[in-house]
């Protein structure tokens, strides 16, 4: 389907979305757990059937279905994606080859390939804090953080709910060098995000971050697909 990056340094821009299943994190909040959570450990509790959620498809396929939307901007999420980065190059080289500009939402927990990162895609690296629920050793791989931060056009975007989050943010920052900083409100909802949104954004600003909001949850709620 076509929509418009809700996220971060593209917010705004036409694009449509490739939505890989399966996470090796999971996050209480998770937006998308269908794409995982196959025992309701998320907040939702929903169980959902990998079955009916998931539907393998030849890289090809997905190449024409892509294409044909005729837009500039590809995003690719999950879940994780980089989970299956070896099997997702031939697509993204394809995309790139055909002059499309890809982006790629990760967790942060993975080392991207040489390969991948000479494909030029730029990385919206969204590193997990305590209240994701996810233990620390599994939501913070120092050495993937700080291959990330290496590669240039990389943003790094934190889910925040209070100002509390943004101190754990800073400490990270000032670890791993994960510049530059977006703070992205948590919330599924509009009344959610707007409501975090209006508690992070002066302290923010102070801090000299970038804020984004979530435009996609603004137009569409919580509509799967954009
Ligand atoms: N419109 C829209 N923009 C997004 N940017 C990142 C998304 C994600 O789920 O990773 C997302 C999403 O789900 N929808
Ligand atoms: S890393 Fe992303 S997809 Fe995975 S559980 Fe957390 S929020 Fe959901
Ligand atoms: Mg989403």
């Amino acid at each position: 389907m076509r929509a418009v990056q809700g996220e971060g340094p593209s917010a705004g821009q036409r694009c449509a979305f490739v939505r890989l299943g399966g996470c090796n994190l999971s996050c209480r909040w998770c937006d998308t757990p269908y794409t995982w959570d196959w025992t309701g450990v998320g907040d939702s509790g929903v169980a959902y059937d990998p079955k009916r959620e998931l539907r393998p498809m030849p890289w090809t396929d997905v190449l024409r279905a892509l294409l044909g939307f005729e837009v500039p901007l590809i995003v690719v999420s999950g879940g994780e994606p980089l989970s299956q980065q070896r099997r997702l190059l031939p697509l993204l080289r394809a995309l790139t080859d055909a002059g499309h500009k890809v982006e790629i939402e990760t967790n942060g927990t993975v080392v991207p390939q040489d390969d991948l990162v000479a494909l030029g895609v730029r990385f919206n690296v969204s590193p997990k804090l305590s209240h994701s629920g996810d233990p620390q050793a599994r939501r913070i791989v120092p050495d993937a953080l700080r291959a990330f931060a290496a590669v240039p056009g990389t943003a790094f975007k934190f889910v925040c709910r209070t100002t509390n989050d943004l101190d754990e943010v800073a400490l990270l920052v000032d670890r791993y060098g994960t510049r530059p900083v977006w703070i992205m409100p948590e919330g599924q909802v509009p009344a959610e995000v707007g409501q975090h949104l209006s508690a992070l954004g002066d302290e923010v600003v102070a801090r000299g971050w970038n804020l984004t909001t979530r435009l996609h949850v603004a137009v569409w709620g919580d509509r799967r697909g954009v």
